[in-house]
């Protein structure tokens, strides 16, 4: 994890120096360490948000190196986790820390009163548990323990550096084994895990109830521990049950069972292994997900199970035997849970987030007993019932003073904010002093209405002079065109509406690009298709560093239509080889993975990149822009370049060729101005859009 958290920092645009242990051999001491770097870039998914970012990693080993330690502000130690070697490299390492510099584990199992039990009592007051999650570049949980020798100038100093640099977001635990996260959603792993193989129950059916009815991540709970590693699950859980109080219910249920045992055995431990609870074969060929069978260990090919209730109250009403397991583990993993509290952490909200963030859980725990019907007064019935004893939580009705409004927090409070204009589809707010625009449709898909608002935003940004942002109030940005909606136009032949919504949506981003106010797009999570429109037709961008933008649209059998072929014409400026890129981010619906990318790729030239998407539009607000000169509309030259000699056409399908063909006959031109380039924009995205081989559904 040390070459990942590396890399992290590397992504901030930070440097950062990599000590790893000394190699053996004489000649490249930095062997290890370099082994390391040159894993990075294999690392999946990519711990890089760029290559390029690779040379703000300086390497080198801890004999011959420690003086580097000098130069840094932060020092994290990302060891084994065993407390004599972390001991011994704190000794090597202590002797070059800068006065103020501050020292970190990134332990998830020991405890920071063990950590500084040998530490000089002047580092005692810098030293802190920083607890990354994996992988650390796309998790955005960071778990901090501090204690009271902590000063708070070093907690500032620190939480400044997560959350601003690398963008985390911070969630303080006690100083208690295993912490927040891996305490609670360790806890359910297991007691899932070891119930279900007792009971002979399904893997399929239960991970299918977990993401169906839970709403939790795709790989459920059996797939989560496959991917995790059933090695390293018991290195976790046995350090934690011999870390634990004594009476600790981990400790219960962390029961003897010898299927578990057998599958490490036989290497059969995930992921990493030549199986786990499910494997991938290619079965005739063909990818298939298989299931073990717990008798013999062999595998069978999954069917889709489907699962009959439609509500998790549905299944626990239903007295089947997966609703009364279900209705068990929920009980046992409640009162697990609330027992927790005051001893862990006393904030229920805390715990929440750390499992969304930690473990993408759409809803926290607490959240989550929301949706079963009367959630705490069902737990107290189903515990009574079962002769359970209440944590004082439950027992004291602690939880009526949930606020349920503080689950989940959206990146800006609307209630702060004056909604000036408002349809169906979109808003315009007055933030503080900034004038916002914000879709409210599904992932901020484009229709008539967001730019009918569109353009009365700019008109209404223009009147009052004032720069008009363009930001999400969900996590992404624009997953473009509403496809559901053009989809439903061509099955019911509204080409009035189709021919209105592709007008409208030119006339919105010529407006963006030629109103004398500056356009400031916030760019988070999707920007897709028109989003990716949106961003091209913006003044400036302010972009998280884990933006995924693009012009994918020939991905799904179109083409750009929102001025997206035009911007890739105009903004290679008769450059030949920025046009080559940018005709091959058309043909190859080049869908980029950071901002790095998206920045370099699609030359983008004016845009900041953030690491924090909490933060975009604090940010963005925080700049100060000149006054736009607004452009002019001149011709451009075009290089006169011929694609099929210039690209590999071979790879291309028959879209794609019909395409290169119109794009070649836009360069046959040799001089064209904006508008000439969107009317041709508009006409080759009809002609190809009558290709009957379109898949705009999802
Ligand atoms: C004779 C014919 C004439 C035709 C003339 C037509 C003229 C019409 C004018 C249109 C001009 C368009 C021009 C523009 O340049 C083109 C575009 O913008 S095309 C759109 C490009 N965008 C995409 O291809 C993105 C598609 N979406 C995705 O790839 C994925 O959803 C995602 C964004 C990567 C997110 O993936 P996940 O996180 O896994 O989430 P889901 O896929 O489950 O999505 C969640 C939810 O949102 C719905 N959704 C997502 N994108 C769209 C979309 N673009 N349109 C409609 N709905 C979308 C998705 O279906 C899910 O819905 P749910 O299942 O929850 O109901």
């Amino acid at each position: 994890m040390g070459s990942a958290i590396a890399a992290l920092i590397a992504n901030s645009s930070c440097q950062v120096v990599l000590l790893d242990i000394a190699s053996n051999n004489p000649n490249d001491r930095n062997s290890v360490v370099k082994k390391a770097i040159e894993n990075i870039p294999k690392q999946r998914p990519p711990s890089l948000s760029h290559p390029s970012k690779l040379a703000f990693i300086k390497i080198g080993n801890l004999k011959d190196d420690l003086q580097l330690i000098t130069e840094c502000d932060l020092i994290i130690e990302v060891i084994i986790e065993q407390i004599d070697i972390k001991y011994k490299l704190y000794n090597k390492i202590i002797p070059y820390l800068q006065n103020d510099a501050i020292l970190a584990s990134n332990t998830s199992t020991l405890p920071l009163k063990q950590l500084k039990e040998n530490i000089p009592d002047s580092i005692k007051s810098r030293f802190v548990i920083t607890h990354f999650f994996n992988p650390p570049r796309y998790m955005e949980l960071l778990e901090l323990i501090t204690d009271q020798a902590v000063v708070p100038m070093v907690v500032d100093k620190i939480t400044n550096f997560l959350t601003i640099n690398l963008g985390k977001t911070i969630v303080k635990s006690n100083d208690t084994p295993g912490f927040i996260a891996n305490r609670i959603g360790c806890y359910l792993l297991e007691l899932v895990v070891r119930t279900a193989i007792k009971a002979n129950l399904n893997p399929v059916i239960i991970d299918k109830i977990f993401t169906d009815l839970l709403k939790f991540p795709n790989t459920g709970i059996f797939g989560l521990y496959d991917l995790i590693g059933h090695d390293v699950m018991k290195l976790i859980s046995t350090s934690l049950v011999n870390s634990l109080p004594m009476n600790d219910q981990y400790k219960k249920i962390y029961i003897l069972t010898p299927i578990l045992d057998k599958m490490i055995a036989k290497n059969l431990i995930g992921r990493k292994g030549v199986g786990g609870f499910y494997r991938i074969s290619a079965i005739n060929k063909v990818k298939t997900k298989e299931v073990i069978n717990f008798q013999d260990f062999s595998y069978t090919a999954i069917e889709d199970p489907k699962v009959e209730y439609n509500s998790i109250n549905e299944l626990l009403d239903s007295g089947s035997i997966y609703g009364q397991f279900f209705k068990s583990i929920l009980v046992e993993f409640y009162l697990y849970l609330t027992s927790l509290i005051p001893e862990v952490t006393d904030n229920i909200y805390d715990i929440d987030k750390a499992m969304r963030l930690g473990y993408s859980w759409k809803q926290g725990p607490f959240e989550l007993l929301y949706n079963i019907k009367d959630g705490f007064e069902w737990l107290k019935k189903e515990a009574t019932i079962k002769n359970l004893p209440l944590p004082k939580y439950v027992a004291n009705n602690n939880y009526k003073t949930i606020d349920s409004s503080k689950f989940q927090v959206s990146r800006i409070n609307l209630r702060e904010s004056e909604v000036l204009l408002k349809n169906n589809s979109a808003q315009v707010l007055l933030y503080q002093d900034r004038l916002v625009f914000s879709i409210s449709t599904k992932m901020n898909c484009l229709n008539e209405e967001v730019f009918t608002l569109l353009l009365e935003a700019v008109d209404l940004a223009e009147q009052r002079e004032q720069d008009l942002y363009i930001v999400p109030l969900t996590d992404n940005f624009s997953a473009g065109a509403d496809l559901k909606l053009v989809a439903h136009y061509i099955k019911t032949n509204d080409f009035t509406k189709l021919d209105r919504l592709l007008e409208l949506g030119q006339q919105a981003m010529m407006r963006l690009k030629y109103s004398h106010i500056n356009i400031i797009s916030c760019a988070v999570g999707f920007a897709l298709g028109g989003g990716c429109e949106i961003l091209l037709h913006s003044d400036f961008i302010v972009a998280h560093q884990e933006l995924n933008a693009g012009l994918v649209e020939v991905s799904r059998g179109l083409v750009p239509a929102f001025g997206g072929i035009k911007e890739m014409f105009y903004r290679a400026q008769g450059n030949k080889d920025r046009l080559i890129k940018n005709i091959i981010n058309i043909l190859t619906a080049n869908k980029t993975s950071s901002a790095d990318y998206f920045i370099l790729d699609y030359g983008i030239s004016s845009a900041q990149i953030n690491m924090n998407k909490q933060m975009i539009f604090l940010e963005a607000s925080q700049l100060t822009f000149p006054k736009k000169v607004v452009k002019v509309d001149k011709k451009i030259t075009l290089p006169q370049i011929s694609l099929s000699e210039e690209l590999d056409i071979s790879q291309y399908n028959e879209l794609q060729i019909l395409l290169l063909a119109q794009l070649q006959d836009i360069i046959a031109l040799q001089e064209i101005d904006e508008q000439e380039i969107l009317e041709r924009e508009r006409k080759i995205f009809l002609e190809l859009a009558q290709n009957p081989k379109k898949d705009l559904a999802f």
